[in-house]
């Protein structure tokens, strides 16, 4: 059975306000809305809602700001956060300011209802601080706002206050150490040390010394005793980076460290104990790992208590070109040449295939920051520095192949006759290509229809009505800004 409720929506869009509240209305929900902090102010009280969703850009002010003071004097209340700017930061607030759950701009209606019901059947379940723990907000590490970093920051701003072991998942170069630097910096632990280690580099028979540490004459070499990485994050993070390379003496090592919080080194017998919080990281499958006997379950059970995963680049096509500009603008900051991409290098990199991930745009971007003459690159310039079969063939020329497109629609649908039917071929072109060209606008602005209906070149009533026209019926798609 649905649990019901009553609803405080709170957002200065008129229109977010009648499609979420009709929405949970439909739902069995009681719903009230508010366009600013102050409408806000005034109804809390009088409606006493179950849920208050709120954006965070409001007309008088910063949304997120009182919402842990709300939250003290009812402490019953769930609070869900909306924003249209998707940034770690913003996720992070949300969370420490107590929200129960926070929405990235566009969301989906049902994912919004899904949260609702969840906040119902919880209470306040927040497990912020509840006030502005003075963390270090500024130049926050990660770039990219596309839907599945969205979910990464997400679970990043959940595990800042706690001490649960991370796993983080993705290939090369698409940020893992990042992630787990954020985690550290922006956590509990951020004043004591960041260790990290590679199982990859170290040679195998070295590991156990490098984690544990060792005493004097252990081996051969060992002149005096040496802390290992445990014992050197002691009250912070260790961060175990390609765990997936680590040898099965070493896990099962691991594994009782980890369940006895004690290290003892390499030819020492007195343990120490150690606090650290264990971030892990692979590339490879554990599970196939596992299977082949060549990681332990146990320890996997252990290392993977909250699991992060990373998207290849070639996965958010849309943070390529913020994530571009970003090591363009670093480059400039670091004393280099201010360059800037042409809109067709810009295709060019977002057609690109990115095997190295962030890591391989990164050094590109340095490359061209250094390298090209022009202030302007353009995707000449690329083309000679982009492994060549790696670049789809086509790429360069979108307007001819759509041209092609539209020549084999318009013969296939006057080959069958359709020109002899009482219907408008124009207008069913139209209805093909224009809903996709509104939504892919509509995407790369977050959602903000008066941007889109610049980028468009019509006026936003116009694109309020094409939406309508094309039975974009806003409670299916996901909500516009
Ligand atoms: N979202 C991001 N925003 C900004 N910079 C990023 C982002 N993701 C990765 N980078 C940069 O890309 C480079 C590679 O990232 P990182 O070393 O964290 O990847 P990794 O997944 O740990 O790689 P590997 O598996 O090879 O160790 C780093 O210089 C990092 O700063």
């Amino acid at each position: 059975m649905t649990v019901t409720g009553s609803i405080l929506v709170v957002d200065d869009d008129p229109a977010i306000c009648l499609v979420v509240g009709e929405a949970l209305r439909r739902l069995g929900h009681k719903v009230k809305t508010a366009s600013s902090i102050r409408e806000r102010s005034l109804l809390i009280d009088s409606v006493d809602p179950d849920v208050l969703i709120t954006d965070v850009m409001l007309p008088d002010g910063d949304g997120l700001d009182g919402v842990a003071g709300i939250l003290e004097r009812k402490p019953g209340l769930s609070v869900i956060v909306l924003s249209a700017q998707n940034t770690l930061n913003t996720a992070i607030r949300a969370t420490e300011k107590g929200a129960f759950e926070y929405l990235p701009k566009p969301f989906d209606l049902n994912e919004l209802a899904r949260a609702v019901s969840d906040a119902l059947g919880a209470g306040n379940a927040g497990e912020g601080d509840q006030e502005d723990g003075g963390l270090p907000h500024d130049g926050l590490p990660l770039v990219g706002r596309s839907p599945a970093m969205q979910e990464v920051y997400r679970t990043i701003a959940r595990v800042l206050s706690n001490d649960l072991s991370i796993l983080v998942l993705g290939e090369s170069g698409t940020g893992k150490e990042l992630v787990a630097e954020a985690i550290h910096s922006l956590g509990q632990r951020r004043t004591k040390p960041f260790v990290a280690i590679n199982m990859a580099a170290i040679p195998r028979e070295l590991i156990e010394a490098e984690l544990f540490g060792y005493e004097k004459g252990a081996f051969t070499g060992a002149t005096v005793r040496t802390a290992g990485k445990f014992e050197q994050a002691q009250g912070g993070t260790l961060f175990l980076d390609e765990i997936g390379d680590m040898p099965m003496e070493a896990q099962t090592r691991l594994l009782r460290v980890l369940q006895s919080g004690e290290v003892t080194t390499v030819g020492g017998s007195k343990p120490v104990r150690v606090n650290v919080r264990i971030i892990a990281a692979t590339n490879k499958d554990l599970p196939t790992l596992i299977e082949e006997n060549r990681f332990r379950q146990d320890l996997y059970y252990r290392l993977n208590v909250v699991p992060i995963s990373l998207p290849a680049l070639r996965e958010r096509r849309e943070d390529v070109i913020l994530l571009a500009r970003h090591f363009l603008d670093r480059a400039a900051q670091d004393g280099l040449p201010r360059k800037t991409l042409s809109d067709d290098a810009a295709q060019l990199l977002m057609a690109y295939h990115w095997p190295g991930n962030v890591r391989e745009l990164q050094n590109l971007m340095q490359r061209l920051a250094v390298l090209s003459r022009e202030n302007v690159i353009a995707a000449d310039m690329l083309r000679n520095s982009l492994p060549l079969d790696m670049v789809p063939p086509d790429y360069a020329a979108p307007a001819d192949q759509l041209g092609q497109a539209v020549r084999e629609w318009a013969r296939r649908q006057l080959g069958i006759g359709l020109g002899q039917l009482n219907r408008s071929l124009h207008d069913d072109l139209l209805a093909v290509v224009e809903p996709i060209l509104l939504q892919e606008t509509l995407a790369s602005v977050d959602g903000n229809q008066i941007r889109a209906a610049g980028l468009l070149g019509i006026n936003r009533n116009t694109l309020r009505k094409k939406l309508n026209d094309y039975g974009l019926d806003p409670l299916q798609m996901r909500v516009a800004e």
